[in-house]
C-alpha cells in the first residue's frame, strides 16, 4: 500500500511544465546571481539564503502544488510568489541590470502565457511589492553591474528559458492535435456504429412488419386468418354504424371437400383451397377482407355492401368457381360452393350475431342441397334463397 504522503494525486501538464522550467530557470538565475555576488563581500547567510531560495524553494513549491486540491490555482499563486521573491532579490542586490531584467522578463512571460496581459500586470505588481519589501528591510541599494560574464550568462539563461517555454507549448500543441485526432476517429467510429445500428433497426422493423403480417395471414392461402378477422370485423362494423352504411358477411364453404381430398389427395385439396383464395382475392375491393375462416371455409367481410349486391356477388363467384376446372397433375378437379350471407343492420348489429347468422344461412344452403347462396334474414321466418336450380350439388 502506498502512503498518501508519497502518492502522486494529480499530474497536470501546467504543474509539471512549470516545475521543470522553474527548476531550470531558478538554477540559471542562482548561477548568475552567484557570479554577481562573487567578490562583493556578501555574508555567508546571504549565500545560504541564495542556495535555499533558488535550489530548495522550487522543490518545496512543487510539493505544495501537488498536495493541493486545486493544483492549477496553487501554481498561479506560486508564480506570483516567484515574482515577489525575484523583486526582493533584485532590490537586495542593488538591481544588477541583466539579472533584474532576466527575472522580470521570465516571470512576466510565464504569467502572461497562462493569464494573458492580466498575468503580466500581476507579475509586475508582485515584483514591485517584493522590491519594496527588500528596500524597507535592507534599505535602497543601486549597483546595476553589467560585467560581460553576467550579461552573457543572463542572455544564455533567458534564451534557454524562452526555448524551454516554446518547447512546452509545442509539446502541448502536439498532445492537443493527437487528442483531437483521436476524438475525430472516435467520432467517426461512433457515426459508423450508429449507421450500422440504424440499418439493423430498419431491418428489425421490416422483419417485425413481416412477422405481424405473417401472424395475420393463413400460410396455405395467403388470405387473412381468423385472428385478423376478429380484430377487423368489430372495427369495420363500428365504422359502418358511424357512417350509416350496410356491411355484409359471406361465409363460403367448398361442398363435399372431404371427397376432393379422398379422391385426388390432400395436396390436390390444398390446391383447390388456393384456387378459391385466388378468386376471392381477385374480386375483393380495396376495403374488403378475404379471410380463411376454417379448414375449407372462407369469409368475406364486405363493408358498405347491401344485401342485394352481396347476393349478386356471391352468386357470381359461386357460378365462376363451379364452372371452373382445376388441373392438378393428371386430375381435372371441379367443386362447388355454398354461401351464407348476413348483412348489417337487418341481420344483426354485433359481430357475433352477424357471424352466427351467416353460419346459419350457410347451414341452410348446405341443407337445401349445397351449391347455392342463402341470405339470412331476420325479417323472414326462413332465410331467403337465391334460386339456383341449375347448379345442384355433386
Ligand atoms: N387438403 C386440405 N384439406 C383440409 C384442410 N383443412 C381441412 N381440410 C379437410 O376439409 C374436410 C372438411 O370436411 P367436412 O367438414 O366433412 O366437410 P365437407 O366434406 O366439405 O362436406 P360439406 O361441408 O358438408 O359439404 C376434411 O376432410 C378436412 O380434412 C386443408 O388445409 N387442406
Amino acid at each position: 500500500m502506498r502512503l498518501s504522503f508519497f502518492a502522486k494525486p494529480h499530474r497536470d501538464w501546467v504543474v509539471e511544465g512549470n516545475h521543470t522550467s522553474r527548476v531550470m530557470g531558478f538554477g540559471l538565475i542562482a548561477f548568475v546571481l552567484a557570479v554577481h555576488m562573487l567578490g562583493r563581500g556578501y555574508s555567508e547567510l546571504t549565500w545560504a539564503l541564495l542556495g535555499l531560495q533558488f535550489l530548495a524553494y522550487p522543490q518545496l513549491l512543487y510539493w505544495r502544488t501537488r498536495k493541493s486540491n486545486e493544483p492549477r490555482a496553487a501554481e498561479m499563486n506560486h508564480m506570483s510568489l516567484d515574482s515577489f521573491v525575484f523583486g526582493m532579490w533584485s532590490a537586495y542586490l542593488g538591481f544588477p541590470m541583466w539579472s533584474t531584467f532576466g527575472m522580470c522578463v521570465t516571470t512576466a512571460v510565464t504569467h502572461a502565457s497562462y493569464m494573458g496581459v492580466k498575468g503580466a500586470v500581476r507579475s509586475a505588481a508582485a515584483l514591485s511589492a517584493g522590491a519594496l519589501m527588500a528596500i524597507v528591510l535592507f534599505g535602497f541599494r543601486f549597483s546595476p553591474a553589467m560585467d560581460w560574464p553576467i550579461s552573457l550568462a543572463c542572455l544564455l539563461g533567458l534564451t534557454a528559458y524562452l526555448v524551454s517555454l516554446a518547447n512546452m507549448a509545442h509539446n502541448h500543441n502536439v498532445k492537443l492535435f493527437e487528442t483531437r485526432d483521436k476524438m475525430r476517429k472516435g467520432e467517426q467510429a461512433l457515426q459508423e456504429a450508429n449507421e450500422a445500428l440504424r440499418q439493423q433497426l430498419g431491418e428489425i422493423s421490416v422483419l417485425q412488419t413481416r412477422l405481424r403480417e405473417q401472424a395475420n395471414r393463413d400460410s396455405l392461402t395467403g388470405l387473412y386468418n381468423r385472428r385478423y378477422l376478429d380484430d377487423t370485423l368489430a372495427r369495420e362494423l363500428a365504422r359502418c354504424k358511424r357512417e350509416g352504411q350496410p356491411l355484409s358477411l359471406m361465409l363460403i364453404d367448398i361442398d363435399h371437400f372431404k371427397r376432393v381430398n379422398d379422391t385426388y389427395g390432400h395436396p390436390a385439396g390444398d390446391e383447390v383451397l388456393r384456387a378459391l383464395a385466388r378468386m376471392l382475392n381477385t374480386h375483393a375491393r380495396s376495403g374488403d377482407v378475404a379471410c380463411r375462416y376454417g379448414g375449407e371455409e372462407f369469409l368475406m367481410l364486405l363493408p358498405h355492401m347491401p344485401l342485394q349486391t352481396a347476393m349478386q356477388r356471391a352468386e357470381q363467384w359461386r357460378a365462376d368457381f363451379g364452372t371452373a376446372t382445376l388441373v392438378f397433375g393428371d386430375f381435372h378437379i371441379q367443386a362447388t360452393l355454398s354461401v351464407g350471407i348476413a348483412t348489417y343492420p337487418g341481420d344483426g348489429t354485433s359481430p357475433e350475431t352477424l357471424i352466427a347468422n351467416a353460419d346459419l344461412a350457410l347451414y341452410r344452403a348446405k341443407n337445401n342441397g349445397r351449391n347455392r347462396v342463402v341470405a339470412f334474414s331476420t325479417s323472414h321466418p326462413s332465410p331467403s334463397v337465391l334460386p339456383n336450380s341449375s347448379h345442384a350439388s355433386q
